[in-house]
């Protein structure tokens, strides 16, 4: 049963927590309204020991068209400055458990940079990326700039910034943006049917799996090796790691307790 916000929807599908941005006459404008639900709603599962994972999507015509522009299109450098824009968001970016967003349709501006945020992105086949902020005299501000250039190289990310032009969803994938592409109508079932699978495995070992391949943007290889290392053997004092392998050998599935 979706539980309805003024800017979004929250469903649990069993271990899986599903936010749908859901501003349909402004393609789903990140305004702060909708920011700050979207936040309080992931922060809670983020917190939820009976969530395992999390999808954000959008809908099949916008997963979200950027910030809000009207919102912030009368600001000026001190509200911009003194409140912070965007500074919010960056919470998304400390959850620990893993989150999939599905994009269907346009995802620009703050759109490409809310799904960059999330650990994997499923696109569906109409799905449209892009950083206009250019066309409107400004620049990326919630991490686009430098996200976008992990993830596709300077090659792209400039043509992508200085030009404002849009990828489509097949350049995305061939580009390393996203992790697959499937037809824009089952976006969203396979976003989460893959968040259920990542809900199924031991969550302390999906989340230490999270936080290691996000160290290796911020740590040199050979610190970041010693943190794979160490959260490996972390692991060896969960019950989940004495639950998998013995379940290899007896050969049967793992049940796991995520403890
Ligand atoms: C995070 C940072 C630092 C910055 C940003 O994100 S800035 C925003 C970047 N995004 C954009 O520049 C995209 C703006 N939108 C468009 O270019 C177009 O809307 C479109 C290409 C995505 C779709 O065009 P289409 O003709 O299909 O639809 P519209 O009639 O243009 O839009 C429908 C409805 O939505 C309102 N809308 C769309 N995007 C935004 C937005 N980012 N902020 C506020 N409102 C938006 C649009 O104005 C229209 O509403 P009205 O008919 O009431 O004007």
């Amino acid at each position: 049963m979706a539980q309805q916000f003024e800017n979004i929807l929250v469903e649990h599908r069993g271990r899986v927590g599903l936010v749908t941005l859901n501003r349909p006459q402004a393609l789903n404008a990140l305004n702060k309204a909708t920011m700050e639900e979207v936040v309080a709603a992931v922060t809670a599962m983020d917190a939820d020991p009976a969530v395992g994972a999390v999808v954000i999507t959008g809908s099949e015509k916008a997963f979200a068209a950027g910030a809000d522009i009207k919102e912030m299109s009368s600001k000026g450098y001190v509200d911009m400055y003194a409140e912070d824009w965007f500074r919010e968001w960056e919470s998304l970016t400390r959850l620990r458990i893993p989150v999939v967003a599905a994009v269907s349709g346009f995802a620009l501006g703050g759109g490409c940079e809310l799904a960059m945020m999330c650990d994997i992105i499923i696109a569906g086949d109409n799905a449209k990326f892009g950083q206009p902020e250019i066309n409107l005299g400004v620049i990326p501000g919630m991490g686009g700039s430098q996200r976008l250039t992990h993830a596709v190289g300077k090659a792209k990310a400039m043509d992508m910034v200085l030009t404002g032009r849009m990828m489509d969803a097949a350049e995305a994938e061939r580009a390393g943006l996203v992790s697959r592409v499937v037809p824009a109508a089952s976006v969203v079932e396979e976003a989460v049917k893959a968040a259920e699978v990542i809900a199924s495995k031991s969550k302390p070992a999906a989340m230490l799996a999270k936080e290691a391949v996000n160290a290796a943007f911020e740590l040199g290889l050979t610190q970041g090796v010693l943190f794979e290392r160490r959260m490996f053997h972390s692991l060896f004092a969960t019950e989940d790691q004495k639950e998998g392998m013995a379940a290899f050998s007896e050969k049967r599935q793992p049940e796991f307790k995520h403890r």
